[in-house]
């Protein structure tokens, strides 16, 4: 057997295609939506995703405000760029890239970020309305990993699901949004501290790997015909990106997001449909 592909380029694609229509209508109504982006430092990943997002603005007519800051840039300065931004009538919602710079403290950043304004989930008051099941905007990856399930018609529902990945973009506000009432699954969140990682993931129907450990999920792991969702990025030693799912778990897996190509996409596209809701709720649509 070998799995079915969760094709999150083409998914990303079809809702690129939807907020184009949105964005029209938004436009109609004397609302024009804006992405701000604040970028500190070299790190070649986050550039070429911020490269993205801008991308992703441009296609769908929304306007985009970049802040680009040095690696040398100090905490003030952060702060100063998203104090700007939160005073930017022309920027409705932000993002601050992650990670920052070593030295840099992200949480007091991301506290610092107008919570209307947060096109990320980030904000503390934003992750606390996810844990209460208050309405507010949700972190992307989460979004985008339960929009790809949908579009492909993969219960969620009564599903029991492995989340490997503890960390705040990914692993914890998935189990979150995956264990709401509108969901319905039933999740075990392992990190790269659980005991006996394989029995947790051979009882999973759905498993999604975001550790940033390589090959950290085997083949060996899975139930036959489980859904694998591979979240995880880090470099190989030729300095190419790979997952965290061994690509010998394809001939196990019943369906399989790969990286690249699956869950990343549907980041970017939710980044920008997290934008475009904002503005409709503002404008009353
Ligand atoms: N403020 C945030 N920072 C980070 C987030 C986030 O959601 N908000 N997530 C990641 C980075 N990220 C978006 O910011 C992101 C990661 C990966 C992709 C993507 O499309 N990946 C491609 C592969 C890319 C490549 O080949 O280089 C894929 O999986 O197909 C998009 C966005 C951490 N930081």
């Amino acid at each position: 057997m070998t799995a079915k592909i969760l094709d999150g380029k083409a998914a990303a694609a079809a809702i690129r295609a939807e907020l184009t229509q949105r964005v029209a209508k938004l436009k109609e109504n004397g609302s024009t939506p804006g992405l701000g982006t604040v970028l500190v430092g070299d790190d070649p990943g986050s550039h070429s995703y911020v490269a993205g997002k801008h991308r992703d603005c441009a296609e769908i007519g929304i306007a985009s405000i970049r802040r680009d800051l040095p690696a040398t840039a100090t905490q003030a300065e952060v702060e100063q760029a998203v104090a700007e931004l939160n005073a930017d009538p022309a920027c409705t919602g932000f993002i601050v890239q992650l990670p920052l710079p070593k030295g840099l403290d992200a949480n007091r950043v991301l506290g610092l970020i107008d919570p209307d304004k947060d096109a990320d989930g980030l904000h503390p008051v934003n992750l606390g309305k996810l844990v209460l099941g208050e309405p507010a905007p949700l972190p992307c990856t989460p979004r985008g990993i339960v929009e790809l399930l949908t579009r492909y018609d993969i219960a969620i529902a009564g599903a029991e699901v492995v989340v490997v990945g503890r960390g705040v973009t990914v692993g914890r506000p998935l189990g979150l949004l995956l264990t709401r009432k509108s969901e319905n699954a039933t999740v075990t969140l392992c990190h790269t501290g659980t005991r006996d990682l394989a029995a947790h993931v051979r009882q999973a129907d759905i498993v999604v790997a975001a550790a940033g450990v390589r090959g950290l999920v085997t083949a060996d792991m899975l139930k036959p015909g489980a859904v694998v969702l591979d979240v995880g990025t880090s470099r190989s030693e030729d300095g190419k990106l790979v997952g965290d799912v061994d690509p010998a778990a394809a001939e196990v897996a019943g369906w399989l997001a790969p990286m690249p190509g699956g869950v990343g996409p549907m980041t970017r596209a939710m980044l920008v449909d997290n934008v475009v809701l904002a503005a409709e709720r503002a404008a009353g649509i």
